[in-house]
């Protein structure tokens, strides 16, 4: 079984009050938006070499073939975000033709670490999970809840069903 990750997005919070991180979330979600044109072999390895895991995020206009180089060579991500929605701000519509490029990670890579985000849900996070999501970033779901520990133990448990696992 893959870990369930679930992960509040900061974009979302008061951070005033980060509670949040009492709720049982195992990482915390931050959005920073840069334009990288450096070395990319050479950027993987200095994360790794300070114990960090490197991931690569895809937008929704971007081919789900163009990360597979990047998890197929010697400087290999762990994680692959798949945007549910074209990045920027919270609160947007998942998109779920997106789910295909998920299907698709999750057939060739069975035990990398998938995530999706934006516009998760309760009537989008099982098809998230279903199609292979293991990782899930959610925010105006937690943030806009009245009992965020909640919403994020049913995150976990439907990733645990998709798995079936629970
Ligand atoms: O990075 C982004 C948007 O750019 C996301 O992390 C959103 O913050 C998710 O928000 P919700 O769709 O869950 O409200």
């Amino acid at each position: 079984m893959l870990k369930p990750k679930i992960a509040p997005s900061m974009l979302s919070s008061d951070f005033a009050n980060l509670a949040m991180l009492k709720c049982g979330a195992d990482w915390l979600h931050l959005d920073i938006m840069s334009l990288f044109t450096g070395n990319w072999g050479e950027l993987v390895q200095r994360i790794k070499l300070k114990s960090m895991w490197p991931g690569v995020a895809l937008k929704p206009g971007t081919n789900i073939e163009e990360v597979y180089p990047l998890l197929d060579g010697e400087d290999s991500v762990e994680m692959v975000l798949c945007m549910t929605v074209d990045p920027g701000f919270g609160g947007q519509k998942f998109m779920p033709e997106m789910m295909n490029k998920v299907h698709a990670l999750r057939k060739k890579y069975p035990s990398l670490d998938i995530e999706v985000d934006g516009g998760l849900g309760p009537s989008t996070i099982d098809m998230a999970a279903s199609a292979g999501a293991n990782c899930i970033v959610a925010g105006s779901l937690v943030f806009g809840a009245s009992d965020p520990a909640h919403v994020i133990s049913l995150m976990r448990k439907s990733i645990e069903n998709a798995q079936g696992v629970g």
